[in-house]
């Protein structure tokens, strides 16, 4: 039995609101966010991410800027929200502890701190806050195939001993493949005992994301992230209608009704979304290179300014390893391309 008195051995956490931001372009209206966080909430899914795809604060130049305000979506989906916890995600650096604050005062019972997978460090400030605040905690792990497995688990330690109450090994690039994946998990298992849980966030890059966390669940994480309709950065996250019918075909409990998820997908988020996660050529070169998955749409307007292929672009950046906060430096290669084409 969980906290919330559900009978799950497995919880699905859903993203469609944060990462299917990104695949968006950050355009969610009111109306979306309200029809999704019903559905969802509908079909028993405890806890729903609902933030600008970068977080909190990530309405601008260089990420995107939103169409709606992005407090004026979580206090819509708290609203919305018979049973769930609304969940909100924060970059420190970006996010600041006043829009941690405020979105504790709209409601948001929950925050996702996500750091690169090696400054676990720059969170520690933002978890005393936040739980302080009385809020669930979680972090996040980002780009998670450029650390071995050891290195995360001692990143994960410094998020348990700031307050964190979940830490996810987060497949950014949608670049880990089935061991790859679950040795990472496993040994944050190892690292946190019973003490704090390990949660599984994939990406379709390469096709994994639903087999990946069928075996990070076995080995040992107990939340596992999933988007409607795949809605989310690059080839899109793991289906949640997808993660609940496999884990319902494997006996494994996850509190959620599979119907009233694949409803959502077709009828809720299929209606509005402007564009299907696919697994195409840029998207492939995302996992194959390991690319932040959120680094796709900011590729592609570059490629369409430049006249240069985005896939090319995308390969430099695995070469050179850019991380987030770096999109700007995706201008400069398709410039430089653009240059070495032109002779
Ligand atoms: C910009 C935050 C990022 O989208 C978080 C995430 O979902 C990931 O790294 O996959
Ligand atoms: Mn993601």
């Amino acid at each position: 039995m969980s906290w919330d008195g559900t009978e799950r051995e497995v919880r699905i956490v859903d993203t469609t609101l944060r990462d299917g931001s990104h695949a968006m372009a950050h355009q969610f209206t009111e109306e979306n966010v309200r029809d999704t966080v019903r559905a969802l909430d509908a079909a028993g899914v405890s806890l729903i991410e609902v933030t600008h795809g970068d977080g909190l604060g990530g309405s601008t130049f260089n990420y995107g800027f939103s169409l709606v305000d992005e407090r004026k979506l979580i206090a819509a989906a708290v609203d919305e929200a018979k049973r769930a916890k609304i969940a909100v995600l924060l970059l420190p650096g970006l996010g600041t502890v006043t829009d941690l604050k405020a979105a504790a005062d709209l409601g948001a019972g929950a925050v996702r701190i996500a750091t690169h997978c090696t400054e676990a460090d720059v969170s520690i400030q933002h978890f005393t806050e936040a739980r302080g605040l009385g809020l669930e905690t979680v972090g996040f792990l980002m780009l998670a195939h450029m650390s071995a497995p050891e290195a995360l688990a001692k990143q994960a330690r410094i998020m348990a001993d700031a307050g964190c109450q979940c830490v996810y090994i987060v497949d950014s690039a949608g670049a880990l493949i089935l061991e790859d994946a679950s040795d990472r998990v496993a040994a944050l298992v190892a690292e946190l005992g019973d003490e704090v849980q390990v949660g599984y966030h994939g990406h379709q890059n390469l096709s994994f994301g639903v087999a990946n966390s069928v075996l990070a669940y076995r080995a040992g994480a107990r939340q596992i992230d999933g988007s409607l309709m795949a809605l989310g950065a690059g080839a899109g996250n793991s289906p949640t209608e997808v993660l609940a019918a496999v884990f319902d075909r494997l006996g494994v409990k996850t509190g959620v009704d599979k119907d009233i998820l694949m409803d959502a997908a077709e009828n809720v988020v299929r209606r509005y979304l402007t564009r299907l996660p696919v697994m195409d050529r840029s998207s492939i070169v995302q996992g194959y290179a390991g690319v932040y998955s959120s680094f796709l749409l900011h590729a592609e307007r570059a490629a369409e300014r430049y006249d240069v292929p985005a896939h090319e672009i995308l390969y430099q950046v695995g070469e050179k390893r850019y991380v987030g906060g770096q999109e700007d430096m995706i201008i400069d290669i398709a410039v430089r391309l653009a240059a070495e084409r032109a002779g």
